[in-house]
C-alpha cells in the first residue's frame, strides 16, 4: 500500500510555502519512486473557519492514519480575538500532544552561501551546525492548572503551571544523547535549575541518563546564559536539549544565525519516528499574500520527512543539495537577500529548487 502523507497548509503564508514544498515532494516522489499518496486538510485558523474548531476530530483521525504529516503554519490576526480555547495555536498544540510528538528536532545550519545574511559576523558563524532538541508535549504549554480570573479585589490575574515528570525528561534526554552520539558527541542541556523546581528535576534526570552515554560529553547551562552564548560564540554548541518553552525561544534566536527564520525546518517525532514536519516560523501575517515568503524552511522540512519517517536518505540529501545549488545560483527571497544576489519570490524559489532537483 502507498504511504500516506497528510498535508496541512494552515494560515497566512502557510498555503504559499506549502505549494512550493509540495512541488518538491511530488518530484521526489516520482524521481525516487517513493509511492507516496498526498491528502489535504485544514489546521489552525483555516480549520476554525471550516469546522468551527482549530483541529477537527476527523482531521485528527486522518493524522493518526497518515504515515507522516507536513504542516505549513497556523495563526494570524483574524483569529486573535476569538475564544482562547479555539485559537489556531491550540489546534497545533493538540495535534502535537494527541500524536505524542514529544521530540522536536530543530537544526540550525548555516549554508555557506548565506554567511552575509547571518546576523553575526561571518567568522563567528562559518560552518555553524547546531541541533536544538526541544521537548514538545509537556511543560508550561500543557501544565494544569492554568487559569485567568478576577480576584475578590477586582484585579485580573492569570497563571500557568510548568510540570515535568521524570519519564518525560528521560525520553527527551535520550533523544538528545542519541542525536549527539551520531553527531559530535557533545550535548548541552539548557535549563533554569538555579530557580525552577522543574529544571532541578530536569538536570538530575539528564545526569542519570548520561550514565548510559559515557561517550557523550554532557554540559549544563542556564537558559539566560545560553541565549547570550548563542550570539557570542554559537559554534561551542553541537546538540542542545531543552524544555518546551526554552526550545521555542532559543530556536527562533538560532534561526537568525543561519540568515533567517525562513531557513529553519523541524521534525516533531514520537517514539517510533512517526512525525509531523513543519518550518519553525509562523504564518507571517505581515507578508502573507504577497508571494515573497521564503519556502526553503518548508522544503527542508520535506527533506527531514524523507530522512526521519521513511529513511529515504538519498532523496533527503538530494533536496538539501538542490537547495544549496539554488543558493549557489544567487537566488534569494527578501529575508536572505544580500548585495549581488537576485531577489526572487516564493514560487520562483520553489521552481528553482524543483529544477535543481530534477538535474541531480
Ligand atoms: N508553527 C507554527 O504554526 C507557528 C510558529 C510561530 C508562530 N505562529 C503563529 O504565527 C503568527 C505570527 O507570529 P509571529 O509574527 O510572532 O512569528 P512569524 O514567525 O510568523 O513571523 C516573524 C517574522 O519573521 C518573518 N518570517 C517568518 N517566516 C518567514 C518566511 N518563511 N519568509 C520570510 N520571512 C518570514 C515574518 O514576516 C515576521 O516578520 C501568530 O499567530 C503565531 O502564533 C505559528
Ligand atoms: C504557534 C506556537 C504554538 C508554536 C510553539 O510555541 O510551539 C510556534 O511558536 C513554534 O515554534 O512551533
Ligand atoms: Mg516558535
Amino acid at each position: 500500500m502507498s504511504k500516506q502523507i497528510l498535508v496541512l497548509p494552515g494560515d497566512g503564508i502557510g498555503p504559499e510555502i506549502m505549494a512550493e514544498a509540495v512541488k518538491v515532494l511530488e518530484l521526489a516522489n516520482e524521481k525516487y519512486r517513493l509511492g507516496f499518496a498526498l491528502s489535504y486538510d485544514e489546521l489552525g485558523g483555516a480549520a476554525v473557519d471550516k469546522y468551527g474548531v482549530p483541529l477537527a476530530d476527523e482531521t485528527l483521525e486522518r493524522a493518526r492514519q497518515a504515515d507522516a504529516i507536513l504542516l505549513g503554519a497556523v495563526g494570524g490576526p483574524k483569529w486573535d480575538s476569538i475564544d482562547p480555547a479555539i485559537r489556531p495555536e491550540r489546534g497545533l498544540l493538540k495535534i502535537r500532544s494527541q500524536l505524542g510528538l514529544f521530540g522536536n528536532l530543530r537544526p540550525a545550519l548555516l549554508y555557506p552561501q548565506l554567511a552575509a545574511a547571518s546576523s553575526l559576523k561571518p567568522e563567528i558563524v562559518a560552518g555553524l551546525d547546531i541541533l536544538i532538541v526541544r521537548e514538545l508535549t509537556g511543560g508550561i504549554y500543557f501544565g494544569q492548572p492554568r487559569e485567568s480570573k478576577v480576584l475578590d479585589n477586582g484585579e485580573r490575574m492569570a497563571y500557568d503551571t510548568l510540570p515535568y515528570s521524570e519519564s518525560e525528561i528521560r525520553r527527551i534526554a535520550k533523544v538528545g544523547f542519541d542525536m549527539a552520539r551520531v553527531r559530535n558527541k557533545k550535548l548541552c542541556s539548557v535549563d533554569k535549575a538555579n530557580v525552577l523546581a522543574s529544571s532541578q528535576l530536569w538536570r538530575a534526570v539528564v545526569e542519570e541518563v548520561a550514565k548510559d552515554y559515557p561517550d557523550v560529553e554532557l554540559s549544563h547551562m542556564y537558559v539566560d546564559n545560553a541565549a547570550m552564548q548563542l550570539v557570542r560564540a554559537p559554534k561551542q554548541f553541537d546538540v542542545i536539549v531543552t524544555d518546551n518553552m526554552f526550545g521555542d525561544i532559543l530556536s527562533d534566536e538560532a534561526s537568525m544565525l543561519t540568515g533567517s527564520i525562513g531557513m529553519l525546518p523541524s521534525a516533531s517525532l514520537d517514539a517510533d519516528n512517526k512525525g509531523m514536519y513543519e518550518p519553525c516560523h509562523g504564518s507571517a501575517p505581515d507578508i502573507a499574500g504577497k508571494g515573497i515568503a521564503n519556502p526553503l524552511a518548508t522544503i527542508l522540512s520535506v527533506s527531514m520527512l524523507l530522512r526521519y519517517s521513511f529513511a529515504q536518505v538519498e532523496a533527503a540529501n538530494a533536496i538539501e543539495q538542490a537547495v544549496s545549488k539554488v543558493l549557489d545560483q544567487g537566488l534569494r527571497t527578501g529575508d536572505i537577500w544580500s548585495e549581488g544576489c537576485r531577489k526572487v519570490g516564493t514560487a520562483e524559489m520553489g521552481d528553482a529548487v524543483v529544477a535543481a532537483l530534477a538535474t541531480l
